[in-house]
């Protein structure tokens, strides 16, 4: 029976002075995505990082390790006796099981000895257990170049053969790069920017706009819901939910229709500055994309920049939707996206929204507001969600 999840780190084994501080991270990180599922014990031994499991929930346990981030790939594996005998009956076995799963023709022993002191190199140790598995199978071959499958026999303090490679993320591990905050919308590429950012080590909490009674309650609960698929990646989110109905009155009644979407555009943008400012938050995260509609062009972009000192991180500025859609689908964000929904921007949807915006030209049209004010008013009357799965 497969006893153990075997999992190769990425770059964090690349941190030379700080690998112990992100390793750290990462075991820390992997226990808290399976503590509810009966605690199993998690360790590292040079280099990698192992998940003790049964067999009953081992399913469970490696779709919850794949999503955490800082780790390439996991392996459900026999953790076994260190001798060549174990080593050639449990590669078998391992080999046997997969075979029942789809057809294997030929196959390759790829052996790694850490431990230094197991008497055989890896070379022989290949070759014996290629030889041993030759004489209890039928039908099989070695091919060195490209065969069906590689039984891993990976020699430490203890054994580990497996036959499977389950890619995660790779990254880093959350809490290794500060604090973002994400604009979520109920569309598809804000979670997406979201888990970008946090996959490079990120924590996240997630701010939405909306204007109730002008959008629905359903719409605020799709955006629940997304920050909840978020969450099976990034953990625990807080939600601040922020109603923009006064200031997008407000700029309808004494802004030019045109400047809209822009004005709102900074005014969600200096809202998200607070909010991070308040709750030590290092930058504003958003789903913009080059060119995508009007508030999205490099003009508008950079006088939405101008409203705010935090960073703005836009990971997919340069993605294609298809590309984002793919990524959205992954995630298992993109079914929840694309439900019908209300979103705050199209509330007051200006027919011509101006695509070339100059600066002084909406600073000056905000002269007439109460920009202080109405941003005050709002985020005294926010309200906070924690999300989790
Ligand atoms: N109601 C909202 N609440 C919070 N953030 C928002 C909201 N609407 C837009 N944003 C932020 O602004 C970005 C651009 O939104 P916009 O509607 O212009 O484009 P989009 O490509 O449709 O984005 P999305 O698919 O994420 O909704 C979003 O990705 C999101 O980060």
């Amino acid at each position: 029976m497969k006893n153990v999840i075997s999992i190769s780190v990425g770059e964090v084994a690349l941190k030379k002075g700080k690998r112990n501080f992100f390793e750290k991270k990462l075991l820390g990180k992997i226990k808290a995505a399976t503590r509810d599922l009966g605690s199993p014990n998690v360790y590292r031994e040079l280099g990698k990082m192992y998940v003790e499991v049964n067999e009953d929930n081992i399913d469970k346990v490696i779709n919850r390790v794949k999503k955490v981030f800082g780790l390439v790939h996991l392996s459900p594996a026999y953790k076994i006796e260190k001798n060549l005998d174990s080593i050639k009956v449990n590669s078998l076995k391992a080999l046997k099981e997969a075979i029942k799963k789809r057809k294997i023709r030929t196959f390759k022993v790829d052996c790694k000895r850490a431990d230094k002191k197991f008497p055989v190199n890896s070379m022989e140790v290949a070759r014996e257990v290629g030889a041993y598995i030759l004489q209890n199978t039928e039908d099989l071959k070695v091919d060195i170049h490209n065969p069906d499958i590689y039984v891993y026999v990976d020699i430490r303090q203890k054994v580990y053969i497996y036959t499977e490679k389950i890619y995660g993320y790779g990254g880093l591990p959350l809490g290794t790069n500060g604090k973002g905050l994400l604009l979520l919308s109920g569309g598809i590429d804000s979670p997406v920017a979201g888990f970008m950012i946090a996959k490079r080590g990120v924590s996240i909490e997630a701010v939405h706009y909306h204007s109730y009674p002008f959008t629905s309650e359903r719409a605020e609960e799709k955006v629940k819901d997304l920050a909840k698929i978020i969450s099976m990646y990034t953990g625990e989110i807080k939600l601040y939910s922020v109603n923009i109905l006064n200031i997008q009155k407000a700029i309808n009644k004494y802004c030019p229709p045109s400047e809209m979407t822009i004005i709102s555009r900074r005014f969600m943008t200096k809202i998200a500055e607070s909010i991070a400012n308040i709750n030590n938050i290092d930058c504003i995260i958003t789903g913009e994309n080059l060119g995508q509609v009007a508030s999205q062009t490099m003009k508008s972009l950079n006088v939405t920049n101008s409203s705010v000192n935090i960073p703005i991180l836009r990971p997919l500025i340069g993605f294609n939707k298809t590309e984002i859609i793919e990524i959205a689908k992954d995630i298992e964000t993109f079914e929840t996206s694309i439900l019908p929904f209300e979103d705050c921007c199209s509330v007051f949807l200006p027919k011509h929204p101006v695509t070339s915006p100059e600066l002084r030209d909406i600073e000056e049209s905000e002269k007439v507001l109460d920009v202080e004010g109405l941003i005050e008013d709002a985020i005294n009357k926010m309200k906070i969600t924690t999300i989790s799965i």
